[in-house]
């Protein structure tokens, strides 16, 4: 039997126009890539609380107005089929900086605006940047 679809959760925290990512060490699924702040869903958890926690473990931000943005549906290699949730957030506090908490996964957390992402992006993320997709609220 193959093995089950996965579930991630990753959190595009939007800060004035800029988005925070950051660059995967050599671990795991997109290294040397940039990725969102994010992870695995674990049981019971909402995708809210996924999104708080990750960011929070990765990052130390809390966030708020944590909301659904779209999902993509990956396989990323022979033995790793992801579902990804995709939600936007705010900083609770607009004068908090992002910490480096896993420096054995990540190289740092920057803000970018998304017309000049960063290379090389994680693939699935590119697709949707590269298509338009736009995480900012329509009012912003
Ligand atoms: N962090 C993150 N993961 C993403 C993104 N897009 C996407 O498909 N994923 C998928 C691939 C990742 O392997 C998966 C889980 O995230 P992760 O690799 O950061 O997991 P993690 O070690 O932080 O968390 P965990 O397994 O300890 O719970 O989510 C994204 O933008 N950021
Ligand atoms: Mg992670």
């Amino acid at each position: 039997m193959p093995p089950a679809p996965e579930v991630g959760v990753a959190v595009f925290i939007l800060k004035d126009n800029k988005v925070l990512f950051g660059r995967r060490r050599s671990l795991s699924i997109g290294a040397h890539t940039y990725l969102l702040p994010g992870g695995h869903l674990e049981f019971g958890e909402s995708f809210e609380e996924c999104a708080a926690r990750e960011v929070k473990e990765e990052t130390g931000l809390d966030i708020k107005d944590i909301e659904l943005l779209t999902a993509t549906n990956n396989l990323l290699s022979d033995s790793v089929h992801m579902v990804a949730i995709y939600m936007r957030a705010h900083l609770l506090d607009p004068n908090q900086t992002p910490q480096n908490i896993e420096p054995e996964k990540c190289e740092g957390w920057e803000w970018y605006d998304l017309k000049n992402f960063p290379e090389p992006m994680f693939g699935p993320l590119r697709e949707m940047l590269l298509g338009g997709f736009n995480p900012f609220p329509s009012d912003s």
